[in-house]
């Protein structure tokens, strides 16, 4: 089974994150896979998420104000690969970054089976996240084989009456958050420390002036001197410097360069509240038991809200200092949020995905011998 080709397509750093136990997975079982790093964020280095070893090519595409040329950016470059002697039995990708559509738009046109990991997220809204939502449904629709991260997710896919067989595996943020918690020291607790609010703030929808609301709340919340504000900075620039212009050099306001994944559990896990428009961070913080206010006026992951541990509070000034303010003065409120949950995976997802995998290419080998006999 191992002689099988199998290619998984990296973009940035929470593909890498979420990938990296479906490929540790595939490695422990036998498989010999490669990966396609995009260059869509140019200084992901592998060797963070434990794949130094394995083999990738790079197809240098840089990241664009148009995601659109982007992921065809990305699809051109693979088709060497895709077409080649190397040409892979399955093309893996995940999420809905524009890497992840050139993935697909890839092996479409090259006619290499696609399989999609997280696939059937929906906020019902192309413009919220754009242009992440529409990537979705675009790579759901081209999927021979959907890991789906919920029973949610599937339904979703279900309605939409797609082709791909469909499998709820849960997310494998859980089991990368699992194993990264599993290499931290035990925690120190902080016992007389200020609460801690930890915030990050990357999507598009509130990139430059849209961020102004939030900044000020921020600036707003700082104004107590019992509470202590830590903002993560995105790699992305345009978000790192409002953020820098804005927040910068208030003495109760934090920046932090962007962490590794250690340092962003550790970071969490050590928070009192979190605020974020972070699709990762919905997932982790319901397990760590951190609640999380939403910096969305919509989400794709509606079990974190129904979990108790998230909610939605937009990027409206009043109603983040607001419930900011609830949530540090009502222990009740705040206790009822705090209870860890698992509604979006168990860690057990790499091992399901892989049986997917493994199911679908014994399935797919049989095909081919009927088609040659
Ligand atoms: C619309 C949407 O929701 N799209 C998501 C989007 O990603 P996102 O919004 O989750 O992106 P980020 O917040 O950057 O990453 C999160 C991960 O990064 C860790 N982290 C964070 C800050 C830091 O300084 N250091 C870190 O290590 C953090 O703990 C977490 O694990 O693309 C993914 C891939 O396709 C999709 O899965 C996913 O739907």
């Amino acid at each position: 089974m191992s002689s099988r080709q199998l290619l998984l397509v990296i973009g940035t750093r929470p593909e890498a994150i979420k990938l990296a136990p479906v490929i540790h997975t595939l490695i422990e079982r036998g498989h010999e896979p490669r990966i396609a790093l995009t260059g869509q964020h140019p200084h992901l280095d592998p060797t963070l998420y434990g794949l130094g070893n394995v083999p990738a090519v790079r197809l240098r595409c840089k990241a664009g104000p148009d995601p659109r040329h982007h992921a065809e950016l990305v699809a051109a470059a693979l088709q060497p690969e895709l077409r080649g002697p190397s040409r892979p039995d399955l093309l893996i990708v995940q999420g809905d970054t524009s890497s992840a559509l050139g993935g697909a738009l890839g092996a479409a046109a090259a006619a290499v089976p696609l399989a999609h990991v997280e696939a059937g997220l929906r906020s019902h809204d192309l413009a919220l996240p754009w242009p992440e939502e529409g990537n979705r449904v675009e790579i759901d629709a081209l999927s021979d084989l959907l890991f789906a991260a919920t029973e949610g997710n599937a339904a979703n896919l279900r309605e939409e009456g797609l082709g791909g067989e469909i499998m709820v595996t849960g997310n494998t943020a859980i089991d990368a958050l699992f194993q990264t918690l599993a290499s931290l020291p035990p925690r120190l607790l902080d016992a007389g420390g200020l609460p801690r609010l930890l915030v990050t703030c990357h999507r598009r929808e509130n990139w430059g002036l849209a961020f102004t609301p939030i900044a000020t709340a921020l600036v707003e919340l700082a104004r107590s001197p019992f509470l202590r504000i830590e903002v993560v900075l995105h790699s992305n620039p345009a978000m790192a410097d409002a953020a820098r212009m804005m927040l910068g050099g208030h003495p109760r306001l934090r920046l932090l360069a962007p962490l590794d994944h250690r340092g962003m559990v550790a970071a969490l896990r050590s928070a009192n509240l979190v605020l974020s428009d972070s699709g990762g961070i919905q997932e982790e913080a319901p397990a760590l038991g951190i609640p999380l206010l939403v910096l969305r006026s919509r989400t794709e992951r509606p079990e974190g809200i129904a979990s108790g541990n998230s909610m939605l509070v937009g990027s409206d000034r009043e109603t983040i200092v607001r419930e900011v303010r609830r949530l540090l003065d009502d222990r009740a409120a705040y206790r009822a949020m705090s209870i860890p949950a698992l509604p979006f995976g168990d860690g057990q997802a790499a091992p399901r995905i892989v049986d997917g995998i493994e199911e679908w290419m014994v399935r797919s080998g049989r095909r081919q011998e009927r088609q040659i006999a």
